[in-house]
């Protein structure tokens, strides 16, 4: 996989070569490029942004720099990304299909955000997704690009040590990961659920189970709703 940012802080994005990331780069798996919008700008002043068209505060991203940039960086098989707080939601659902694609840009907005115009034109060309990573805003999408990669290379196949891991992870059966536990068996004279030393995996697994959906039954109500009615088995409906 080819991952592209385009930012005006492309020091922000030094993290994506440490760690898990470095790994998967080292390995091959991912190559990750990272340019400076203001490598297009024509001006002395290198401006990448301008007032708001129908007045209002803050600025707006140029579209005669953001234009020749993604121009310049996407190709026909680029799925585009633009991190928003205007953005359908990032789930886990995303980054699995994300973690399909052979080409990924990013677009890092800043300010009030790009022009529109950007992502009208862009449309014209690839498949463009403006995604929020949450409900609050940033100052610009540089940390949503960490979130979303992050979230997307633990995803193919060879970056994480144990593949099984993402099976286990939650939302994959639409729930919350429950409690987990390691040594030692107390801990300020806190201990760890018998039912989990008790070598019975039909009853360690029913008692995940049952974690999971009553931790996502306080936590994330909304999720319940979202899953088919034949996600839950009579004991699940018993609770
Ligand atoms: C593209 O325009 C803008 C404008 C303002 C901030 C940002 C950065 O993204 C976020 O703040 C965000 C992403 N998901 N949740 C919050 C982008």
């Amino acid at each position: 996989m080819q991952i592209d940012v385009v930012t005006i802080f492309p020091e922000y994005l030094a993290p994506l070569r440490a760690a898990l990331l470095g790994k998967a780069i080292d390995k091959g798996l991912i190559s990750v490029g990272v340019h400076d919008l203001r490598d297009w700008t024509q001006d002395v002043h290198k401006a990448v942004d301008d007032s708001p068209y129908g007045g209002g505060p803050g600025m707006v991203m140029k579209a005669d720099i953001w234009g020749p940039a993604l121009d310049d960086v996407c190709t026909d098989e680029t799925r585009l990304i633009v991190p928003t707080p205007a953005g359908r939601p990032f789930t886990q659902a995303v980054a699995h299909e994300y973690a399909e694609e052979a080409h990924l840009v990013f677009a890092c907005g800043r300010y009030e955000g790009i022009d529109q115009r950007v992502v009208d034109d862009a449309r014209r060309r690839v498949r463009v997704n403006e995604v929020s990573i949450g409900d609050y805003v940033l100052v610009g999408g540089e940390v949503a690009v960490l979130a979303i990669v992050e979230a997307v290379a633990r995803l193919l196949p060879g970056v994480l040590g144990n593949p099984k891991s993402h099976a286990e992870d939650s939302f994959q059966d639409g729930l919350l990961e429950g409690p987990s536990y390691t040594r030692p068996l107390v801990w300020r004279d806190l201990e760890v659920p018998d039912v989990l030393r008790s070598g019975n995996h039909r009853l360690i697994d029913r008692w995940r189970r049952d974690q999971s959906l009553a931790r996502t039954f306080e936590r994330r109500p909304d999720l319940l709703e979202s899953l088919p009615a034949d996600a839950f088995d009579k004991h699940d409906r018993a609770l």
